[in-house]
């Protein structure tokens, strides 16, 4: 996951190179970004989760870390000296004109590493599922969220550095896809290691299952799919899943400038304010894993997460225009980054207490989607609002920000409702999110006290 979620990002620094040098212009950028998310709205991702739910961890996290790796080389192609010049790329750039053939051919790359990535974060969590179950479940996703926001920071130093590691005089956009190229495909091999491991796991499941004469799991059925989608706790994990991580990404793309409009600051500042965001929430997301596991407070938890993003949001919108302080903006993105622990801490590990184990996969795989679904479009619905706000304005520094992030902190108003609705039901009908992951403490205490009124 740490490379894939480099992969994603790897082109965010270098937009304007990759204008100069291939001719993309901002919304040729804009469709090649937003690429990743189609196939995976449009229904791949929930194949996927009926794939992993059918042929198991295996064979579904080998598969989607080779469409990475497939997508990559497709994107690594576009974007080189290679495909300029080819029949067709000629034949690509020969329709659409605005989207040059490179960028095409890059976008259909992406789309592909978009399912892989999507399908190897599903399979990912089903398989600290199964590894974790009664254990530090909470605390092994929290780890495997932290290497990825780590990814996130790391590539955006790295990126415009190897870009000009080659030839310094003329930098280019391929050294740093080739890299994280050659990362997934480490990735990839990683995965075959663990899927070794994996099935060392099953040997000796399979023993203590004979030895505990359990019966055989029962099998996922295509059905399940529709149990899923007609439950109300589903809903309203994904619903609050949408509606957070909606104010999550898609402010990620804008933050920068948002800061940069605010405190009339450059784009290098803004973006060493803006960093401490993923960091942040590197460093805390394991040690509130970690506290989920012992303690509980899952639902809790993602109602103070929700209340953060309000906070924060609604301090960008009103407060720091009329107050424009890096040390204000800084609380708020560090005060963001708790938010953004609290809430995947709690949030994914919560899915397992309130879903069947064997239609996992397609749980996680349609959570995924609805959220793809508001990941695709509210990138699209913010640049709509701050145009619409900003009539007449042509400085990118002088844009007003109020509006679309308005908008975020109502999303994360409706994600707090959402919340809400969660604990109430769990307090009527116990599923058991707030209580904590790991029983053996509680099962050596009631071991203790029946070895003590024994004796
Ligand atoms: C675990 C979770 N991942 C997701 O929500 C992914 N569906 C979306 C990742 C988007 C990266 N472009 C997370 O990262 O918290």
């Amino acid at each position: 996951m740490l490379f894939a979620y480099m992969f994603v990002d790897v082109m965010s620094p270098l937009q304007s190179l990759i204008e100069t040098q291939r001719g993309w212009s901002p919304d040729a950028f804009g469709y090649y970004a937003g690429a990743e998310y189609i196939l995976n709205v449009f229904g791949f991702l929930i194949l996927a989760g009926i794939i992993l739910d059918k042929m198991g961890v295996r064979f579904t996290g080998t598969l989607s870390a080779s469409l990475m790796v497939a997508g990559a080389c497709i994107k690594l192609y576009a974007i080189s000296n290679l495909f300029q010049g080819t029949a067709l790329e000629l034949w690509l750039s020969s329709w659409w004109t605005s989207m040059p053939g490179s960028a095409k051919l890059a976008a259909f790359g992406f789309m592909i590493f978009g399912c892989g990535c999507e399908m190897a974060g599903i399979t990912v969590s089903k398989a600290i599922a199964k590894w974790f179950e009664g254990k530090e479940m909470a605390l092994a996703m929290g780890l495997e969220m932290a290497i990825a926001r780590i990814g996130v920071f790391a590539i955006f130093s790295i990126s415009p550095r190897l870009a000009e590691w080659i030839s310094p005089q003329d930098p280019s956009v391929v050294p740093p896809v080739a890299f994280c190229t050659a990362l997934l495909f480490i990735g990839l091999i990683s995965f075959m290691v663990f899927t070794v491991m994996d099935k060392k796991l099953d040997a000796q499941l399979g023993a203590k299952a004979l030895a505990n004469d359990e019966t055989a799991e029962e099998e996922f059925k295509l059905s399940d799919v529709a149990n899923i989608f007609g439950s109300r706790l589903f809903w309203i994990i994904a619903m609050l899943c949408v509606l957070y991580y909606s104010a999550i990404f898609p402010f990620q793309r804008y933050a920068a400038n948002m800061l940069q409009c605010n405190l009339g600051i450059d784009a290098t500042t803004a973006s060493d304010i803006f960093r401490w965001f993923p960091i942040g929430a590197a460093v805390l997301t394991p040690a509130l894993g970690y506290f989920l596991d012992r303690k509980g407070k899952g639902a809790t938890m993602l109602i103070l997460g929700a209340l953060l993003m309000i906070v924060c949001h609604l301090t960008f919108a009103l407060v720091l225009p009329k107050y424009p302080t890096e040390w204000l903006a800084f609380s708020a993105i560090v005060l963001l980054g708790i938010s953004f622990s609290l809430v995947p801490a709690a949030l994914w590990p919560s899915v397992p207490k309130i879903m069947d184990k064997r239609f996992l996969g397609s749980a996680y795989s349609l959570i995924f989607w609805v959220q793809n679904i508001g990941l695709s479009l509210f990138p699209i619905l913010i640049g709509v609002v701050l145009t619409a706000s900003n009539p007449g304005v042509t400085d990118p520094m002088k844009y007003d920000y109020t509006n679309p992030m308005l908008l975020f902190a109502s999303l994360g108003v409706l994600a707090l409702i959402f919340g809400l609705w969660l604990k109430t039901l769990d307090a009527k009908k116990h599923y058991g999110l707030e209580l904590p992951n790991i029983s053996d403490d509680k099962e050596e205490k009631i071991f203790e006290e029946e070895g003590r009124t024994q004796e």
